[in-house]
């Protein structure tokens, strides 16, 4: 692979070019691709280009502040960390190093059910920077996502060990796994071309750490090719429940394998139903892209919606997420449901725009793979550092000092003359 002149990164853009320049093809291509032609990746980012801003002025922005909350915590700023898989494909510390830039940066993190650390040892990780907890610019915050396996049993597991990893209920650790986001997107895996043509799989020695428990090292079998030397294209897919592998000819990315075999294609709203009757943790559901979704959302009960399209991995041609936000936030308007978005977010203009349209927090997915494969912890806290200097600049100079400031009059669709209302 030819090799890019690395940057000094003062942007996310930065860190992407790096990115690419550092990483070995198999991670680089899991990361950056979109499902298909890529169409929906590219237009995450072309919409929020498309908005444009209507700045007020002479408002005394001296002094700017993001704190905000999320289902009733405060955090430190709306701009949080989506869940993503396999961090330590990027750099060898992995989800200990997102974690700990998140708590440094007072932030929200959700960490992958596919994490190659254990939410145990996330939130250890996150708990060794020391929090002021009497602080009132807000407290980092870790939430879970989490696929539905075909067996509930397995499922309900890891929502038991999410539940005491969170160690909630303990008055000295703030850091709490708070929530649990259901991501309802993936039926199947989205076709990733590159992740096909490379026979995408996670490296032998790391694993899947949510699934492994102290007697037994699953080193993911699920998905890992076991004779991984010679790669032999043969795959033994671990079945969680009979404990047995099976072998199989892999043709794909062993991703997509791996969901047909134990991701469940099946689930409905009585399943998110029944997550919540199992558990006491609020339900974020992510991945929703229309008012028709969002108000079954909410007839659910669901405390939050993330409106979500995987970040342009899962089916290709759907709208840019802050195209969908409008009719998601109007559907569910006065029923009580906190509305985030993620995909395309790169920019400080970005966050201000998704706020004004009416987004409560944004989710940034690869800006952190990229800030984490520049330079592990330091380089996800300078990702969200660049990002949220951005934002503070661009809540400023649009006559903002506070995140109540920001409101819909701040944006609007096209370049022509504002329409009159
Ligand atoms: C490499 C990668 C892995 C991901 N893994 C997960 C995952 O395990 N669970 C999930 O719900 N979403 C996952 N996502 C989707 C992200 O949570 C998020 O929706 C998306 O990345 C946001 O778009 P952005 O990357 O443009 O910021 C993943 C995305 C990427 C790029
Ligand atoms: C079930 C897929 C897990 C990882 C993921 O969400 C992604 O690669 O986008």
């Amino acid at each position: 692979m030819s090799r890019l002149p690395q940057l000094v990164p003062i942007s996310i853009a930065d860190l992407e070019h790096n990115a690419h320049a550092t990483l070995a093809l198999n991670a680089l291509d899991y990361y950056r691709s979109g499902a298909n032609d890529m169409q929906t990746l590219k237009d995450n980012q072309d919409a929020y280009n498309r908005l444009r801003l209507r700045p007020r002025i002479l408002r005394d922005v001296s002094k700017v502040d993001t704190k905000t909350t999320l289902l009733g915590h405060t955090v430190g700023s709306p701009i949080c960390i989506a869940p993503t898989a396999m961090q330590r494909l990027a750099n060898d510390a992995g989800e200990k190093a997102t974690a700990r830039a998140a708590a440094k940066a007072k932030k929200c993190m959700i960490l992958s059910s596919w994490s190659t650390t254990s939410a145990e040892d996330t939130i250890a990780a996150g708990q060794e920077i020391p929090v002021d907890q009497s602080s009132t610019s807000g407290l980092p915050l870790f939430w879970f996502q989490l696929y539905v396996y075909k067996d509930r049993v397995v499922t309900e597991q890891l929502i038991r060990r999410v539940e005491k990893a969170g160690y909630k209920g303990r008055v000295e650790i703030e850091i709490v796994i708070e929530t649990l986001v259901i991501t309802v997107d993936t039926p199947f895996l989205g076709r990733r071309l590159a992740d096909v043509r490379n026979v995408f799989k996670l490296p032998g020695h790391m694993t899947m750490a949510n699934f492994e428990n102290k007697d037994s090292k699953v080193t993911m079998a699920t998905i890992l090719d076991q004779n991984e030397d010679s790669d032999d294209g043969v795959d033994f897919i671990y079945d969680a429940k009979t404990g047995a592998s099976k072998r199989v000819v892999r043709q794909e990315s062993s991703l997509a394998a791996y969901v047909v075999s134990q991701i469940d294609p099946t689930l409905n709203w009585s399943d998110i139903a029944w997550v919540r009757s199992i558990t006491k943790l609020p339900v974020v559901v992510k991945g929703v892209l229309t008012a028709e979704d969002a108000k079954l959302a909410a007839d659910t009960g669901v405390e939050g919606i993330l409106v979500s399209n995987h970040g342009g991995r899962q089916l290709d041609g759907v709208l840019a997420t802050i195209d969908a936000l409008p009719e998601v936030l109007d559907a569910v308007k006065g029923r009580g449901v906190e509305v985030y978005i993620d995909g395309g977010v790169r920019k400080g203009t970005d966050v201000l725009k998704a706020l004004a349209l009416g987004a409560k927090a944004v989710f940034l997915g690869r800006p952190i793979l990229w800030g984490l494969a520049h330079d592990g912890e330091d380089g996800v806290s300078l990702a969200l550092n660049l990002i949220q200097q951005e934002f503070e600049l661009a809540m400023a100079l649009a006559g903002c000092c506070k995140i109540e400031d920001i409101n819909r009059d701040h944006v609007q669709h096209g370049t022509g003359p504002r329409p009159r209302l």
